[in-house]
């Protein structure tokens, strides 16, 4: 059983509210913002002004992933604006147990992304303080880009690693549809995160949809 969050990046932005509203009424929990700074990923989105916009629109759980270097220098921001989870890189964060010690204190949840070369090894000394691994089975940057097959063993290694030991969660992010979705709750996902699959077409039908089999 997993529970799907919608990335925005791919949703109507001249009609953000009513794209918001719909996934309410389906039934959506949580809401996965991207935040891209040009640097870390070769493209730029929002800031802290749009999570702050969109937590006074609703209630849903915001997931904020932070596709930026320094992530450190924004994590009061995007605190103080209304994030419910923070997901920083890996590769981003010279002081990686420093910055989720942050967020954390913030009363944040704190997560850590992987980009798909990077193995869960990496993590072997946080895991026990992170509340979600967000395991990128896309290359950070874009929406509506090709799933990466191989990325199902690292979430399934995840899972071994948790075991009973960890209470983290794994969540997924990048080219998942319909299709794939299956493969991933069945490895041991807990958060599928889908923006095309979720934006393009009937919302509501999209949402139930992908509901339906990852229930
Ligand atoms: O972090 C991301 C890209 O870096 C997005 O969350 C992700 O790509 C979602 O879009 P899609 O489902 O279209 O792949
Ligand atoms: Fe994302």
């Amino acid at each position: 059983m997993a529970i799907l969050a919608p990335s925005i990046l791919s949703a109507d932005f001249l009609n953000l509210g009513d794209n918001i509203r719909k996934l309410e009424n389906a039934g959506i929990e949580m809401l996965h913002i991207d935040i891209m700074d040009g640097h870390f990923v070769p493209n730029l989105t929002f800031g802290p002004a749009l999570v702050e916009y969109v937590r006074r629109f609703t209630r849903l759980k915001l997931d904020v992933h932070l596709m930026m270097t320094n992530p450190q220098d924004y994590i009061d921001e995007f605190c103080d604006v209304g994030a419910d989870y923070i997901t920083v890189h890996q590769e981003a964060c010279m002081h990686l147990d420093r910055v989720i010690s942050l967020i954390k204190k913030r009363g944040a949840k704190a997560g850590v992304a992987l980009n798909p070369a990077t193995p869960p090894s990496t993590l072997q000394y946080v895991l026990d303080d992170v509340d979600i691994v967000l395991v990128m089975s896309v290359n950070p940057g874009f929406g509506g880009q090709k799933f990466i097959e191989r990325m199902l063993f690292k979430v399934a290694e995840l899972d071994r690693l948790r075991g009973d030991k960890y209470g983290y969660q794994i969540e997924v992010d990048g080219g998942i549809n319909n299709k794939n979705v299956k493969s991933l709750v069945e490895s041991g996902a807990d958060i599928i995160v889908a923006g095309t699959a979720v934006f393009r077409g009937d919302i509501i039908e999209n949402c139930k949809k992908i509901g339906a089999i990852i229930k």
